[in-house]
């Protein structure tokens, strides 16, 4: 197939529009697979993507409609029906009943470490795949946690909003330094294990709870449970993503096996901490002080108001004293927001243009070593389907008339991924070879790049 030249097929993939050949090159490297044009690829980014990202998918040439704010579903399934890929972050729910309306997605990006917005699932049967960046801001909200220690020790939050209506008051009274006390880390993933380091620098003791078995940094202990962990601590900080396991994780029972006059902190997710019973150890005083960063019920934008109607218990929770309250700032970063722009920026294209799901969170995680651009009629197959037995079997037989040059699949669940490189490919094969193999029954979505 001479390179540079347009094909004909109009819908190869009714997902993808137009197909087009890749454009010629004269190097001898891998070449750049897009077999479509690439301005018919639309993209969807919400919740004020970094420029970073914007920057790389428009650089690809696709169409990218961006917007500053998350969307109300009924908005958002209008908008998502029409395209290829979308950006989120934390707020933008992605539910079934919303996927369900995306006939058109190939790809979801969450631009943040959390994808318990998303239903992996039902991406995953739709044949989505789903990006996030799994340690870009970890950095980020470390330090926020290390300023939140040092703030309720020092009650310098009910200090600084004395000092802005105008009232000096001067306490040393149950103000403390951090060296010496013990911080306990419950999920020493990315963020707790960062945490740790930073916290035993500041001099403070650091054991952490984990559900698998993990390899302490420096000195920090890991306990072999909660209520040890809970019983121990000076500082407890909650960094678990929200499973079925982690809901509700801190409630009545556990505030009271936390030590007298001790700090709760949670930059993880709202629905972790159960919040009238934080409001309870509060009044109580038996715990000293406590940071959110994260609530069950976020406003979509800025502007808008944390009130009682977002959570029923606000009024109550902002009576209360040494209370740190933030705007899920802990991976709002500079810098955070920029690495996470090119990471996850570069997945979703690198998805799109050649079928790379390394890294995905929902979908088989597979490459293929490049098809080189001096590799004349190789066109790549990227097949997703139920990973039921005999589809391979199946694919091979369609695939057998051409030379198999590597090939690759795995699976995850209920849904596996191929991906074939195949040479001496005829321009008019290659409509016949779409349509034999997404026309097979185990098919999910099938997509062929060149
Ligand atoms: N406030 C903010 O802006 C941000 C919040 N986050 C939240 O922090 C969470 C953690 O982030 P990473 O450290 O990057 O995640 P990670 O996946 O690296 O670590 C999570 C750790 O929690 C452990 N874990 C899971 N279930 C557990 C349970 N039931 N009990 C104890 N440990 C459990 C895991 O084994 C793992 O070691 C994210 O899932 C996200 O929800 C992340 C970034 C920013
Ligand atoms: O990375 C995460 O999981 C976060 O919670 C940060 O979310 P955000 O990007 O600030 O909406």
């Amino acid at each position: 197939m001479a390179q540079g030249q347009v094909n004909q097929y109009q819908s190869l993939n009714p997902q993808v529009p137009t197909l087009k050949r890749s454009p010629s090159f004269t190097s001898t490297h891998a070449k750049a697979l897009k077999p479509f044009d690439s301005g018919d690829i639309k993209v969807l980014l919400l919740e004020n993507i970094n420029q970073t990202a914007i920057d790389i998918l428009t650089g690809e040439g696709y169409q990218v409609e961006a917007h500053s704010k998350s969307l109300p579903e009924d908005v958002l399934i209008e908008k998502i029906r029409n395209v290829h890929c979308i950006g989120i972050r934390s707020k933008t729910q992605l539910t079934r009943k919303v996927l369900a309306e995306a006939k058109k997605l190939l790809v979801i990006g969450c631009f943040c470490i959390g994808t318990n917005q998303v239903d992996l699932e039902a991406a995953a049967r739709q044949g989505i795949a789903v990006f996030n960046s799994p340690f870009s801001n970890s950095r980020s909200v470390a330090e926020l946690v290390i300023a939140e220690i040092i703030f309720l020790s020092r009650q310098l939050g009910d200090r600084n909003i004395e000092m802005h209506q105008g009232i000096w008051n001067k306490v040393s009274a149950k103000c403390y330094e951090i060296r010496g006390k013990t911080l306990g880390i419950i999920g020493y993933g990315h963020i707790g294990a960062q945490l740790s380091v930073l916290a035993e620098a500041m001099g403070m003791t650091v054991y952490f709870y984990d559900i698998i078995q993990i390899m302490p940094l420096g000195t920090a202990k890991q306990v072999s449970t909660l209520d040890e962990l809970l019983e121990r601590s000076d500082f407890v900080t909650l960094h678990v993503p929200e499973t079925e396991e982690t809901k509700n994780m801190i409630g009545d029972a556990e505030i009271n096996k936390m030590k007298k006059a001790s700090y709760l902190i949670n930059a993880s997710r709202g629905s972790v901490v159960q919040v009238p019973a934080l409001i309870k150890g509060l009044q109580s005083e038996h715990l000293q002080g406590a940071a959110i960063d994260v609530y069950p019920r976020e406003p979509r934008s800025n502007g808008q108001y944390f009130n009682d109607e977002l959570n029923s218990w606000t009024t109550e929770l902002l009576k209360c004293k040494n209370l740190i309250m933030s705007p899920h700032i802990g991976g709002s970063t500079e810098e955070a927001q920029r690495m996470i722009g090119v990471e996850v920026a570069t997945a979703l294209f690198k998805y799109i243009n050649y079928g790379t799901s390394i890294g995905a969170v929902n979908f088989p995680e597979i490459d293929l070593r490049a098809i080189q651009d001096t590799d004349k009629n190789s066109i790549r197959v990227l097949f997703a389907h139920q990973n039921v037995p005999g589809v391979l079997r199946e694919i091979n037989q369609i695939l057998s008339d051409h030379n198999v040059e590597k090939q690759y699949s795995d699976s995850r669940g209920e849904i596996a991924y191929m991906m074939a490189d195949i040479s001496d490919v005829d321009e008019n094969d290659i409509r016949k070879i779409y349509d034999t193999i997404s026309s097979s029954k185990a098919n999910v979505l099938t997509r062929i790049v060149y």
